[in-house]
């Protein structure tokens, strides 16, 4: 067992406070994604767990016992770096053996170890080479290795694909989560990709100025955004915005946002009665629009079209807000033409118009 706690852990440069005091629980076997902006203190929070930052305040305990003091060899932690961190003048046999080496582990125990962990990685043919003689997956290759075969309690992972590219990526990103599969180590990941942190994590940390703003599985996050903050922040592209007023029109519920109206759902319907005249930000995922042969809502004028050949991305302007809509296939849209759409209302995401916090809808309320 594994699980990392974090308890009122704050952490000070000076007078500049990167991380307040937040609690943080990392259940045992999770993969734990941390995301959010630069600058919100990600890389802070995974060097105090490695023990590479000292605390300036709170503790931080594995399995229940107080890690805070612990040298980052003693901590039972394993680290992979976006940099790979490899010793130049070792071979990749000796970089992967080198904490085995340091901690006076048998030679031939070593070496099983090493040939192990290579051959689950894939770089057994380059166990005698000099990092300078291979590609940038292979060395990120390695340095997983280097953790891999300290059989640690917890992996934690420092955005260790940014370097790569596109296909490498994704390769890698399979790779790792297959390890996670295989293993089951408690991880801990950083990373500003969102397509990383929604495929490999069971446990998304959405962090802002230096504060944990939502924690959960991936999905019920991308589905309940708790505020306008993680709503543009999870998903992409981002979910569009509307700044609107809510508004009954024939004695149905719904939210006008300049020429346009939303109908909204039974689940918003009773608070959107009681709040007519309000303003309210509504949101819609570029997926939830979709164009149509025509609607009573005024027509939408194209921007910009990208087109992947699997889906299509479309810049629009409509009412005045700039939006982007997207759907698989191709699109035939064009500038000079106008362009209907439509938005899956029981898609309609709703914000407080001034603090960004979601709108609890009736079906939060059972149970
Ligand atoms: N040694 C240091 N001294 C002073 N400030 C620091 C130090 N290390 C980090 N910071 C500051 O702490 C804040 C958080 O940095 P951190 O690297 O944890 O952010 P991050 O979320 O990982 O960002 P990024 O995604 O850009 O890597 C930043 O404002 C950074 O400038």
């Amino acid at each position: 067992m594994a699980q990392v706690e974090l308890v009122k852990v704050a952490k000070n440069y000076g007078k500049v406070q990167v991380l307040k005091p937040l609690n943080l629980t990392i259940p045992d076997g999770s993969f734990t994604v941390l995301v959010g902006p630069s600058g919100c203190g990600k890389s802070t929070l995974l060097r105090l767990l490695a023990g590479l930052e000292s605390l300036s305040d709170g503790d931080i305990l594995l399995d229940k016992q107080q890690i805070n003091n612990f040298d980052p060899a003693d901590r039972d932690i394993a680290m992979v770096f976006q940099s790979y961190a490899l010793y130049p003048h070792l071979t990749v046999a000796e970089n992967m053996a080198f904490h085995m080496q340091v901690k006076k582990v048998p030679k031939a125990e070593q070496q099983a170890k090493v040939q192990q962990a290579a051959k689950v990685l894939g770089i057994d043919h380059l166990l005698k080479r000099l990092p300078k003689d291979l590609s940038g997956g292979q060395r990120q290759r390695v340095a997983m290795g280097r953790a891999l075969v300290r059989n640690p309690k917890v992996f934690l992972f420092d955005e260790p694909l940014s370097n790569l590219d596109a296909q490498l990526r994704m390769e890698l990103r399979a790779e790792i989560k297959s390890l996670h599969q295989q293993f089951r180590t408690t991880t801990v990941y950083v990373t500003h990709d969102q397509i990383e942190a929604m495929t490999l994590a069971d446990n998304i940390v959405v962090m802002k100025d230096g504060l944990i703003v939502q924690q959960g599985d991936p999905l019920s996050i991308y589905d309940k955004p708790v505020n306008t903050f993680v709503a543009r922040f999870i998903g992409s592209p981002p979910m569009n915005l509307l700044s609107g007023v809510f508004q009954n029109i024939g004695g149905k519920a719904g939210v006008s946002c300049n020429q346009l109206w939303f109908g909204l759902p039974e689940k918003w319907a009773r608070q959107a009665m009681d709040c007519a005249g309000k303003p309210v930000t509504l949101g819609l995922r570029p997926h939830d629009l979709k164009p149509v042969a025509h609607s009573e809502q005024p027509a939408a004028t194209l921007r910009l079209l990208e087109v992947t050949g699997e889906s299509s991305l479309l810049h629009i302007d409509w009412s005045g807000f700039p939006l982007h809509v997207q759907f698989a296939g191709r699109a035939r849209a064009s500038t000079e033409q106008p362009l209907y759409l439509e938005a899956n209302s029981e898609a309609i995401h709703l914000f407080d118009a001034q603090t960004g916090e979601r709108l609890a809808e009736e079906t939060d309320f059972v149970g």
